[in-house]
């Protein structure tokens, strides 16, 4: 296993964090998978250490790292605002993308056939974005949120074309009650002929949550239907909130 060093804080001997890719793969990913399968939605609680948070936050001024920034009231979108990673993504943000894909694949393709659609995702993430770059979705998704008092993201789809994988991440980079209060991940899911559900993901500092971007499949007595996602943010009370999302599918102009 590869390693870089991080210094402890505090007393102590120095630890060892592993490099984000091998700690990804060690995930317990049946668990997830399954999770996923029956909620449509998965929590990695600590993927990200505090001072891994801290690092990405920090540098949302810096707009050499973004290709744009949205205001999110000027779209109706919501309160507060974002900014869309530039090629080449920071470090930590590629090695989460390319880490991430592999093993939601296999769910991914699943739940494809199941809904019957007849798109299949190849094994590495290169290879999915070359699909999307051939079909003129060429720009980077990934994205760094923030969010001030009373702003908050109304319900969404991260749809920007044609190609579209399945499942997305989010990373919570700020501490709840300390660095902000409210401001919650709020999914919804709605089955045909009934009423939204919704669904609150609990996220601390560094916790990532893998959920579905626009429909997944669920089994009933009479066969597999699909149900309709949407994601977003309570209004914050008070604070700042930071947010780090995955995206796996690039975007059209
Ligand atoms: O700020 C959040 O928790 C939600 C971010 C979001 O909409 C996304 O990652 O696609
Ligand atoms: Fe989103």
């Amino acid at each position: 296993m590869s390693t870089v060093s991080a210094s402890a804080s505090g007393a102590g001997l120095p630890q060892a964090v592993p490099a984000l890719a091998d700690r990804i793969g060690a995930l317990p990913w049946p668990s997830l998978q399954a999770e996923l399968d029956a909620h449509g939605n998965a929590l990695i609680p600590a993927l990200l250490g505090a001072d891994e948070c801290t690092q990405l936050l920090s540098r949302y001024a810096d707009d050499t790292l973004f290709r744009s920034r949205v205001t999110m009231a000027r779209h109706g979108f919501g309160r507060g605002e974002y900014k869309y990673y530039a090629y080449p993504l920071p470090d930590p943000v590629q090695a989460l993308r390319a880490a991430l894909y592999p093993p939601l694949v296999g769910i991914a393709n699943r739940w494809n056939e199941a809904m019957e659609i007849p798109v299949r995702y190849p094994d590495s993430h290169a290879d999915f974005l070359a699909r999307c770059h051939a079909a003129g979705q060429s720009r980077p998704t990934p994205l760094l949120l923030r969010y001030g008092p009373d702003d908050y993201n109304c319900l969404h789809q991260d749809l920007y074309g044609e190609h579209v994988f399945p499942l997305q991440v989010a990373v919570l980079l700020s501490r709840p009650g300390e660095d902000f209060t409210g401001g919650e991940f709020v999914l919804t899911e709605q089955r045909p002929r009934m009423q939204s559900r919704p669904e609150v993901v609990p996220l601390r500092q560094g916790d990532a949550v893998i959920f579905a971007v626009s429909n997944r499949p669920v089994h009933g007595s009479r066969g597999s239907y699909r149900v309709n996602l949407r994601h977003g943010v309570s209004r914050l009370r008070w604070g700042r909130r930071f947010t780090l999302g995955v995206i796996f599918h690039d975007a059209g102009a």
